[in-house]
């Protein structure tokens, strides 16, 4: 669905990333890991047009990349518009893109997905204030489930999140994968996050690829030194983890 090829980006003398390249498939989790600075947002930004690389490209499969391409950012906060109702938030890609053109149809479409992200319909007259931090990223991926995209790009849709609301947040995304075949970038900073989510990974360092691999190669058998370390680096609870984590090591 959304491919980066050899994606560079510098910044004067400072390669932020570095020959990026890697697939997003139709109906897949990919994550993209990586600690602080190891160029996920500069990635993300060559993604969606904000930045323009210096080297590389990027190429979309499906139609209008607009409407197609759809963002849950980081902060819940700061990502929905004060001012706008719920209804307005959830309701305005439906409007824009000419997908319900009648106010009534919009309501009615909103209680829908409002429902599809465990929130309910009577929620639609509310601002965004009167939510909580998990609820509020519910929000947003109602609004951007709600044009019918074929991509979703979560830009560490968690990280902001109290621990014990995370793993809601991505049962919704995971949801949303297994009901409306969508393909999601997932970006996080730790491997915990995405463990049960994602199909492959793509594990940054430094501004380059460190690893490729599913899942299941990942955790079992992690090859860079770097994602070893980031996998120790994993606080797990249950037993069956705390020794894959050892032999991580
Ligand atoms: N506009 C800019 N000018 C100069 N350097 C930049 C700019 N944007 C990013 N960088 C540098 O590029 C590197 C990669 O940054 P990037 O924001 O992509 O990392 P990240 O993995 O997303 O980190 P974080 O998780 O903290 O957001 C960092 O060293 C950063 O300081």
């Amino acid at each position: 669905m959304l491919t980066a090829d050899g994606l560079t980006k510098r910044y004067g003398r400072f390669t932020a990333i570095e020959d990026i390249s890697f697939t997003l498939h139709a109906g897949e989790v990919l994550g993209l890991v990586g600690e602080s600075g190891s160029g996920k947002s500069t990635t993300v930004r060559c993604l969606v047009g904000l930045t323009k690389p210096d080297a590389g490209q990027v190429r979309y499969a499906g139609p209008k990349f607009r409407r197609g391409v759809q963002m849950v950012f980081q902060d819940p906060y700061a990502s929905l518009n004060p001012r706008m109702t719920v209804a307005e938030i959830v309701g305005e890609g439906l409007l824009v893109h000419g997908i319900e053109k009648s106010s009534a149809g919009r309501r009615s479409r909103v209680g829908g997905l409002l429902e599809q992200v465990g929130l309910d319909k009577s929620d639609m007259d509310r601002y965004p204030r009167s939510f909580s931090g998990g609820q509020r990223q519910r929000i947003a991926i109602a609004r951007a489930i709600a044009v019918e995209p074929k991509v979703l790009i979560c830009d560490e849709p968690v990280s902001a999140l109290d621990v014990s609301v995370q793993a809601q947040v991505v049962n919704v995304l995971r949801d949303m994968k297994l009901e409306l075949g969508l393909s999601i970038l997932f970006i996080a900073h730790d491997l915990a996050v995405v463990r049960y989510l994602c199909d492959r990974l793509v594990v940054l360092d430094g501004g380059r690829i460190a690893e490729t691999g599913t899942r299941e190669q990942i955790y079992a058998n992690p090859r860079a030194p770097y994602t070893k370390s980031l996998l120790a680096a994993v606080p797990v609870p249950d037993p069956a983890a705390e020794r894959l984590r050892r032999s991580a090591r």
